[in-house]
């Protein structure tokens, strides 16, 4: 058996626009998302999202909430990848680009879905509109998810 791979994801947002970026290198190039990566061994996940967020963003994250769980799984690969999503609508400092991303606010209204990863448009709907949700995509490389499911939760533990 082979354990998850345990990923964050944090989306800054504000009442009418939310902060992408622009992956520029690794898993995902090219696409945009929101702030994470891989959590490292003695951190938390809490902890793994705020310092993501802060090396890829700049910004430090004042009210983070977890909002999703989404599991990927690529045929061929035994691993899943476990990504915990969340939130924050209060932060400290300016987005700033890193070496990994390339950060930009986008107004809710028009959000990138065809430059972002296939699954984000199914489950975006629910985290703009403020539910948290739980999710599961089986992917054929990195474009076509073959077949998927996805569930408003009350919540996540
Ligand atoms: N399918 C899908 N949709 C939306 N978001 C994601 C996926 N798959 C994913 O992996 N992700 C997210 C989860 C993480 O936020 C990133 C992937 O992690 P990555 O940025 O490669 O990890 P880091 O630890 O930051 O990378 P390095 O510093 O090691 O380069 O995408
Ligand atoms: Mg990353
Ligand atoms: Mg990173």
């Amino acid at each position: 058996m082979v354990a998850n791979k345990l990923l964050t994801l944090v989306f800054v947002r504000e009442p009418t626009r939310i902060l992408l970026g622009l992956k520029k290198r690794g898993f995902g190039m090219g696409r945009w998302n929101g702030f994470g990566g891989k959590v490292e061994t003695g951190e938390t996940i809490i902890q793994a999202a705020l310092r993501e967020l802060q090396e890829e963003s700049g910004l430090k994250a004042k009210n983070l909430q977890e909002v999703g769980l989404l599991k990927f799984e690529f045929v061929g690969d035994p691993q899943l990848l476990e990504v915990h999503v969340f939130t924050s609508s209060e932060y400290e400092g300016k987005p700033t680009e890193s070496s990994e991303m390339k950060p930009q606010w986008y107004d809710i209204d028009s959000i990138p879905f065809d430059k972002m990863w296939p699954d984000d448009k199914w489950w975006f709907p629910l985290l703009l509109k403020g539910s948290k949700f739980s999710g599961y995509f089986l992917f054929e490389g990195h474009d076509d998810v073959l077949n998927y499911t996805l569930e408003e939760v009350d919540s996540l533990n």
